[in-house]
């Protein structure tokens, strides 16, 4: 099946030969084809060009996109798709005053959410989370990584990464797994923290690895939570499964995770809203792909990652939601580009290549996501008739996407 879609007003991200992540200043340039031509075969890209270079082509389907402009479709690194019921409650809290952290300690939180999950059907939490897919997949993103992390058992883990299975079954999205059971210390371990991470490297990843129901493992690295040494131990037992580590840091306080993450090599860092001068030094030269979650900080009104200093600092920078019913009730991609260059001083350009092919990166797909290339996947954004694609960020809050395609077919 071949589609070809002509007059496209500007193709970007057009990357003649496969790159992996860009970072520091190449994050500013965004390459890209005026007046071009697109051709799909079945799930992959098969070529591209200028409209005055348009050959004959035989094409199943021809779409005409006068004034219109596309681009790879998002990619999401970092969310908690799968969870049950919401906490509108603690939202309420907290205008009233209470903070994340106080909500946390009177056992709503990350705990809350793990008794909605425990007392919930595997069906009733597939389809739950059925639903939050298919409307961020209209909103543009064409892969995404979901974390387990509200079972904190290792029945409702399981439950949780066997939903992520059936949805990647079943989805024509892109997903990858990630294992987050130090997510929050359960109650039942109170007191026993040591004890918990036992169970997390002796029992749940290896029965994890062998059910073959993750890609990567967790940890939410932070004072009250995890430390730096229980993070260490489950991504040496992560490795040790051959799953890689993308972890939870300096969010609220910097204690060492992004440098044990690092000498880890861990895939990403995600977070990163607290960063000292170290924590920027000890990324140089690393291949841990640095991940901002800008609607996290909208919402929990905390500081947004420094940006401007890590993509100053020579540095890669990705973008992802955080989707989760706590700290981001929000899977929209367009709704975190805008908000990176409001608020975290991106260029629509350096925020684009974040949220595509260094977001590519920080999931592992970088070889077949994120950029409009031969042979990548043909995952497409086909936007509404638009000025520009800075209006895209600019016109913040509105919906400009016209079509989303995933593997060569519009989803709706
Ligand atoms: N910070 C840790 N985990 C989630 C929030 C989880 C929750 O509040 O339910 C996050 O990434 O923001
Ligand atoms: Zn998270």
């Amino acid at each position: 099946m071949k589609t070809l879609i002509t007059n496209i007003k500007e193709l970007l991200q057009v990357r003649h030969t496969s790159i992996d992540k860009l970072q520091g200043q190449e994050m500013k340039d965004l390459p890209s084809i005026k007046n071009a031509w697109l051709l799909l075969h079945d799930d992959l890209i098969e070529d591209f060009g200028t409209m005055d270079s348009l050959p004959f082509l035989e094409a199943d389907s021809t779409i005409d996109a006068t004034g219109k402009i596309i681009l790879p479709s998002w990619v999401d690194s970092h969310t908690h798709l799968v969870y049950a019921g919401n906490r509108e409650q603690e939202f309420v809290d907290r205008i009233h005053g209470l903070t994340y952290e106080e909500i946390a300690n009177k056992g709503g939180g990350i705990v809350n959410s793990a008794q909605k999950l425990q007392a919930t059907d595997e069906e009733s939490l597939y389809q739950q989370t059925l639903t939050r897919l298919k409307e961020v997949m209209r909103l543009g993103t064409g892969a995404i990584e979901i974390k387990s992390g509200y079972g904190l058992t290792l029945d409702a883990e399981l439950k949780m990464l066997r939903v992520i299975k059936r949805l990647k079954q079943d989805s024509p999205i892109h997903i990858k797994a990630t294992f987050l059971g130090a997510h929050a210390l359960p109650k039942a371990y109170k007191d026993r923290r040591v004890e918990y991470i036992d169970e997390i490297v002796n029992v749940m990843i290896p029965k994890i690895a062998e059910e073959q129901l993750a890609d990567y493992v967790d940890v939410f690295c932070e004072k009250g939570y995890f430390t730096v040494e229980d993070s260490v131990r489950i991504m040496e037992a992560g490795k040790k499964y051959n799953l890689p580590a993308k972890i939870h840091v300096n969010q609220f306080n910097s204690i060492g995770g992004i440098k044990a993450g690092v000498e880890n090599s861990a895939l990403s860092v995600d977070h990163l809203e607290v960063m000292t001068p170290e924590d920027i030094e000890v990324l140089k030269g690393s291949d841990t792909m640095p991940v901002a979650l800008p609607s996290c900080s909208l919402f929990l009104s905390i500081p947004y990652t420094p940006a401007r200093e890590i993509i100053d600092a020579g540095l890669p920078l990705a973008l992802a939601t955080d989707y989760n019913p706590g700290s981001t009730p929000s899977g929209n991609m367009n709704l975190v580009v805008s908000l990176a260059c409001i608020k975290m001083r991106m260029t629509p350009e350096e925020a684009i290549n974040a949220a595509t092919i260094n977001a590519a990166y920080a999931m592992g797909i970088s070889k077949t996501h994120g950029s409009i290339t031969k042979g990548k996947k043909a995952n497409l954004i086909l936007t509404e008739s638009i000025p520009s694609y800075g209006f895209l960020p600019y016109s913040f809050g509105s919906n400009h996407i016209e079509s989303v395609f995933l593997e060569g077919k519009p989803i709706n």
